[in-house]
């Protein structure tokens, strides 16, 4: 072990070997399901280790003692984002949540948008009820597609999308729409290029030669600030301050007051940059995690047939069919809560969370961590620890129930599907009140499989921006129950 040098008297981490310049590449390179590499190391280097991409110094944290030491005990300490060629053009240079740094108007910027969250999303019967019309246009569409072999991921990706732009604009759309199509296709773009883990970001002198993702990423950029700019106009000039329609007039209420009681010190302003890249995040970090936790419950249900039933069995017997289900219904619906539960744990959605830096010399574990270290911590090997999960791969919502199957709990504390602490996924709330109505809403009219004469489509995921689902088709069939009782 080789000796800190930060004062801690302890001795940093083992690390993988490393060559000048490139790091310890060669030992990723041919790995492209990263998380699952970084998972398998651990059996030579224990489970918290370092590696060097290229000159940046990364730690990574494989067990959930170390994973709650890092986001919680020493948060602050642990609570800096890297600067990265993508992210900087992402974010304007770090204008939004997702990968500002901390510091004081990070912490205003992350603290209005909570409040315009619970002000105008979270908990209101107004967020509940664009959920349910995008989940009836959900049911609507399977309806007409009935016993046909579908792909479901872009009526799901256009329901998520739908709900997060009539929450933050008050806007929604209907399939064809040329604005909608286009807010679809950028997004596409940025999650492809996004997802490609782009060797800039680990040798930024590369921007100096042509790139053809980086140069993709741009003109995807480009569409999205042209539209989220004329949304922050028009709401600009509409805004009266007396009737709040949506989280942007919510965020332009929240920062108002907030200056009109204590006047920004300098420097920490809130730019009206500020908010559009809030807004970009919640796009950014809400659609495609969202989609992607319901594709794979999708696929988890076309598995296991008998956890469809289950989940059909507790909503006729809780809910019937003569109503359709509300979000106050989650405590009587335990089976599917604990389903939902599992999926985020077999399959999380952000496996290796979103890297953070170290603020100061610190410490995990025994381990000295110098400033400015990035440390990634692997989720898929906290879910998947065979000392915390009885048989982690096998897919089992019971085992977050109860012994009388009533109430949920986690069986084990190596379970953080949003993160912890302070930099816990801001919409944690938004996402599971989507992921209940969604799934509720489909498994009470409609029996999911697996198209006739094709194979259970595959369970491995594919690391990127987000882990995955391979392209799938379903047959929804409408129970006979609800045809029956419609
Ligand atoms: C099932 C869906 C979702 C999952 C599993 C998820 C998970 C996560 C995770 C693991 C993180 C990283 C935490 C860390 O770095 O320590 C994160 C961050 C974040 N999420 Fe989510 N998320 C989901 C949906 C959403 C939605 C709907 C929104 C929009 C409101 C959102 C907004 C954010 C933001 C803004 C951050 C950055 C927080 C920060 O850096 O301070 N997420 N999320």
């Amino acid at each position: 072990r080789a000796t800190s040098g930060t004062g801690t008297g302890l001795g940093r981490p083992r690390s993988l070997p490393a060559l000048p310049l490139v790091g310890s590449l060669l030992q990723l390179a041919g790995h492209p399901q990263l998380h699952l590499r970084l998972w398998r190391l651990q059996s030579r280097y224990g489970s918290l280790y370092a590696l060097w991409m290229g000159s940046h110094y990364v730690v990574v944290v494989n067990s959930y003692r170390h994973a709650r030491e890092v986001l919680l005990k020493k948060g602050k300490a642990f609570a800096g984002r890297p600067r990265t060629v993508t992210t900087d053009l992402l974010s304007r240079g770090g204008k939004d949540i997702a990968f500002a740094s901390y510091g004081p108007l990070w912490k205003f910027q992350r603290k209005l948008v909570h409040t315009a969250l619970s002000m105008f999303g979270e908990g209101s019967l107004a967020l509940e009820r664009i959920i349910c019309r995008e989940a009836a246009s959900l049911c609507e569409t399977l309806s007409a597609a009935q016993d046909m072999a579908l792909d479901m991921a872009p009526e799901l990706t256009r329901a998520v999308t739908n709900v997060v732009c009539s929450l933050c604009f008050n806007s929604s759309y209907r399939r064809g729409d040329p604005e909608f199509e286009a807010m679809l296709e950028y997004s596409q773009g940025i999650v492809d290029t996004v997802a490609k883990e782009s060797l800039v970001d680990i040798f930024p002198w590369l921007q100096i030669f042509p790139n053809k993702d980086l140069a993709l990423l741009k003109r995807c950029l480009k569409v999205r600030d042209q539209l989220l700019q004329q949304k922050f106009t028009e709401h600009k000039e509409a805004f009266c301050g007396d009737a709040v329609r949506d989280l942007m007039d919510a965020l332009l209420q929240v920062r108002l007051s907030a200056e009109n009681s204590s006047p920004p010190a300098p420097g920490l302003e809130l730019t009206d940059d500020h908010l559009l890249m809030t807004v970009g995040d919640i796009f950014g970090a809400g659609v495609e995690t969202t989609t992607t936790v319901l594709k794979w419950a999708v696929l988890y249900l076309l598995h296991h047939p008998e956890v469809q039933r289950k989940i059909q069995e507790e909503m006729d017997q809780k809910i019937g069919l003569a109503r359709h289900p509300h979000l106050s219904d989650r405590p009587l619906l335990p089976y599917l809560e604990a389903t939902i539960s599992e999926v985020l744990r077999i399959r999380p959605v952000s496996p290796l969370l979103i890297p953070h830096v170290s603020l100061a010399d610190t410490s995990i574990g025994e381990y000295s961590i110098p400033k400015g270290a990035r440390v990634v911590i692997n989720l898929w090997s906290v879910h998947h620890d065979e000392k915390e999960w009885d048989k982690p791969e096998e897919f089992n919502p019971g085992r977050f129930l109860d012994e009388r199957g009533q109430h949920i709990h986690s069986p084990s504390p190596s379970y953080l599907p949003f993160g912890a602490g302070i930099r816990v996924c801001l919409g944690e709330v938004l996402a599971k009140m989507e992921l209940f109505l969604f799934l509720a809403w489909v498994l009470q009219r409609f029996t999911l499989e697996c198209p006739q004469d094709q194979p259970l489509p595959s369970l491995e995921g594919k690391f990127g921006v987000v882990l995955q689902v391979q392209k799938f088709r379903v047959k929804a069939r409408l129970r006979d129950a609800w045809r029956a009782a419609s």
